[in-house]
């Protein structure tokens, strides 16, 4: 159910219209609907229900302190990727027993800083990784719970830049290698060994390429029993796709029952990554139209956000709905809504039918994930504002940055 819909001609996020943010925080912001957060969560934990299990947030997706905070409130765990991400949750209120660390260039001081405040697991990407966390955990006089992360050489089928099950992807370690790895780990006096995990892409939307992989994974963890070692969970990573567009991608529940089916009899931790599915229809960002300037082959919408603030249009070419906030009566026309960065490839939308005038606000639709994360200062432009909005609450959850912040770290060479 989006949380984003009309009421008597008004785009509102739950009880609040688009509008009045748009008045009270300016623009640009994103805005984020508390109660979608709140339910993708639970479709998750819901679906697990009974079995030992752990909903890992994908930090990545969306780090906002408010959003990690509700999620952590609901019993969350969270999966990160850095000693940002690290603090970020903890600050949050998320508990360190619940996070799993992924990423391929985890450093001796975030390992130590894990270590250091008792994460759940390490997901491995590389023997290296593994040599140097023993060296690290060693040092603090402290196991270090492991997971390795295998490459199951599946084809998720999504954008090639957001595709990583493959064998020439830089994550995980190819399947068929895992085993020596686990046996070195096996060897290893600071390395206990809790899980295989697995994450083979993002915004999938079919079961097959999932189900492929757990296959897969589940000859391995067989492989392993023989060997000796006992695997106690498994971690399917995220991935789950949304609809952006017309996408038809499976529910949580549907994946979930799958996945169960597969695992009957055996006694295996399950845990999950999700990062879009929980992040992307929770939130939009809000802009308006500065100008509209046509030429004979083209219209363009120039708005007040950019690629700078919500790149997935210019880096995947990813099509996120635009809609008006308040719609106008008369003939649309096709624009181009594009943002003041001085790029070709800065758009939000291509060929858009929309009826316009300048001042009038929009809304680009399933901006809750991958969008502030990956905004930039690029063409000197503060970062937008961030509002949660819970019923008929709001609440600025991120300030807009100033400019005298974007240059408060530099400074001039001595005369
Ligand atoms: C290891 C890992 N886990 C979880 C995620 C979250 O993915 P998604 O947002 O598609 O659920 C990612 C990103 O793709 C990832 O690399
Ligand atoms: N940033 C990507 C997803 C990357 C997934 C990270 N492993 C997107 O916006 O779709």
């Amino acid at each position: 159910m989006s949380q984003f819909e009309y009421r008597d001609g008004l785009l509102y996020a739950e009880d609040v219209a688009l509008t009045e943010v748009a008045k009270k925080f300016g623009t640009p912001t994103y805005v984020y609907s508390r109660a979608h957060l709140e339910q993708q969560y639970n479709s998750y934990a819901d679906a697990l229900d009974g079995m030992p299990h752990l909903v890992c947030f994908a930090v990545k997706a969306n780090s906002n302190l408010a959003v990690l905070n509700v999620l952590a409130r609901l019993g969350a765990g969270f999966d990160i990727v850095s000693g940002g991400e690290l603090e970020r949750v903890l600050a949050a209120g998320g508990q360190a027993n619940k996070i799993v660390f992924s990423g391929v260039g985890k450093t001796r001081a975030e390992m130590h800083r894990a270590l250091q405040v008792g994460i759940h697991c390490f997901n491995l990407e590389s023997l290296d990784e593994l040599e140097r966390l023993q060296e690290v955990a060693a040092e603090l006089g402290v196991q270090a719970p492991v997971s390795v992360r295998v490459n199951p050489d599946v084809d998720a089928g999504t954008h090639p830049y957001i595709s990583t099950g493959l064998k020439d992807n830089k994550f995980g370690i190819a399947i068929h290698e895992a085993e020596a790895v686990y046996q070195r780990a096996a060897q290893l006096p600071n390395i206990t060994i809790l899980g295989v995990d697995c994450h083979i892409g993002s915004q999938l939307t079919s079961l097959e390429p999932f189900l492929d992989a757990l296959e897969r994974v589940l000859i391995l963890v067989d492989r392993l029993a023989e060997l000796g070692i006992n695997i106690e969970h498994l971690d399917l990573g995220g991935g789950l796709g949304v609809r952006y567009r017309d996408e038809e991608p499976p529910c949580a529940g549907d994946y979930i029952a799958q996945v169960r089916q597969r695992l009957a009899g055996r006694k295996l931790t399950l845990i999950f990554e999700p990062g879009r599915y929980i992040a992307a229809n929770a939130g939009v960002l809000l802009t308006q139209v500065e100008y509209l300037k046509h030429s004979a082959d083209k219209d363009f919408a120039i708005v007040d956000a950019a690629m700078n603030d919500l790149i997935r249009p210019a880096l995947y070419e990813a099509w996120m709905d635009i809609k008006p906030v308040v719609p106008r009566e008369g003939t649309p026309r096709h624009y181009d809504v594009v943002g003041p960065v001085c790029e070709t490839g800065d758009f939000l939308g291509k060929d858009r039918p929309l009826c316009l005038q300048e001042g009038d606000l929009l809304a680009v639709c399933s901006a809750g994930a991958y969008g502030f994360v990956m905004a930039s200062n690029y063409n000197s432009r503060g970062r937008a504002a961030e509002v949660m909005v819970d019923g008929e609450q709001m609440q600025v959850v991120r300030q807009r940055e100033t400019i005298a912040e974007l240059y408060a770290n530099e400074s001039l060479l001595p005369e």
